[in-house]
């Protein structure tokens, strides 16, 4: 049961949430969470994913109170176009009559969530709408750790640290997966990141969500925004046109959408052999599918060695077709697209 958030705000803005967290950290069982809870207020979804196919918007449940707005060409944090979508999006929300009480900003996994929070300040017009309320970001307890440390990135920015850093609320998700010891050291880990934010454990995303909507932690996020543009001016250039720069180069997505029907068995055996291989290699694997024989929906989630494959709702009478996106290191996109077609059946 959740308390009431969003207490009255004096100059009576719309509170932006803007959610982050790794590839696969629990942003998206968040929002199924947000979306499934009863809690009385309308609150509008902005998703903006990291990968060449957009998954998220099908594996988001349907709701009538809520709206979900995708934006998927790319990077919400390195491309000026999808920041600008951004922009244009939330002026569409502010202008509506019947009034928002949250609006909520799920970035992509492999986002920096410092532009996007500045797109609340330095837009004029938006900026007498909105206020940002706080910045969430969603912990992975079982594969932070390697993200944390990864020593691959070789002076490229580490985008799972600076999601911490800039934190006003931390969810430690997933803590199913870890015993208790483990925990408590990665609170001391992320406490070494940032001494500040509170921190919330969760399993699914079940969190009461006065926790995360309704901060009001605008002003030291404010701050913290102003050390983030200061530090970018002194390192490197960060926004606008240029794709890539500084996110972690090696990363990339595969995204691979075909009007056609796997063979269950035959998917089935390749992601297992994929997770055997290259579980350290490959972050995350996400897929809508239609399986030859079958009328529903097979999903497919994975993080790291974790999988989940199983069947959802049914088609019904949507289009079939067959979506699936893998975002990791070193991806040879030739072998994938290969081992994809040899799953289909003609
Ligand atoms: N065991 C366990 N699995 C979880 C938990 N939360 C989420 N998951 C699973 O982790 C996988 C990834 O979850 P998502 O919510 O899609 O993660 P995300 O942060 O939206 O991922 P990206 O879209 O890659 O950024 C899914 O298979 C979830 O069911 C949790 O608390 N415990």
């Amino acid at each position: 049961m959740n308390a009431t958030f969003d207490a009255p705000r004096p100059n009576n803005k719309i509170p932006v949430t803007v959610l982050t967290g790794f590839l696969g950290a629990g942003k998206t069982t968040l929002l199924n969470y947000i979306l499934r809870e009863n809690h009385g207020r309308k609150i509008a979804v902005i998703e903006n994913e990291f990968g060449e196919v957009g998954i998220d918007g099908d594996l988001v449940l349907r709701s009538d109170s809520e709206e979900i707005y995708e934006m998927v060409n790319g990077c919400v944090c390195c491309t000026a176009e999808v920041r600008e979508d951004l922009v244009r999006v939330v002026r569409e929300l502010v202008a509506r009559p019947d009034r928002l009480d949250h609006i909520l900003v799920e970035t992509s996994g492999m986002a920096d969530p410092y532009p996007v929070a500045q797109t609340f300040f330095i837009d004029d017009p938006i900026a007498r709408e909105v206020e940002l309320d706080a910045i969430v970001t969603m912990v992975d307890a079982k594969h932070i750790g390697q993200h944390l440390e990864d020593l691959e990135l070789d002076g490229a920015d580490n985008q799972a640290v600076d999601q911490i850093v800039c934190a006003d609320r931390i969810v430690i998700n997933k803590v199913d997966l870890v015993d208790e010891p483990a925990i408590a050291a990665l609170r001391e880990r992320i406490r070494g990141l940032n001494a500040t934010a509170e921190l919330v454990t969760s399993s699914y995303a079940e969190i009461d969500l006065a926790g995360i909507l309704g901060l009001g932690a605008f002003e030291a996020t404010q701050k913290l925004l102003e050390i983030g543009a200061e530090n970018e001016h002194r390192g490197h250039a960060h926004h606008d046109q240029d794709y890539t720069h500084e996110h972690d180069a090696s990363v990339t997505s595969v995204g691979i959408a075909v009007d056609a029907d796997i063979d269950l068995d035959a998917f089935s055996r390749w992601i297992e052999a994929l997770r055997l291989e290259q579980a350290d290699t490959l972050f995350r694997m996400k897929g809508v599918l239609s399986a030859r024989g079958r009328d529903q929906r097979y999903i497919l989630q994975g993080v790291h060695s974790l999988i989940d494959f199983r069947a959802a709702q049914p088609w019904g009478r949507d289009p079939r077709s067959s979506k699936v996106v893998f975002i990791g290191r070193d991806l040879d996109r030739a072998r994938l697209n290969r081992e994809f077609q040899a799953c289909l059946v003609d």
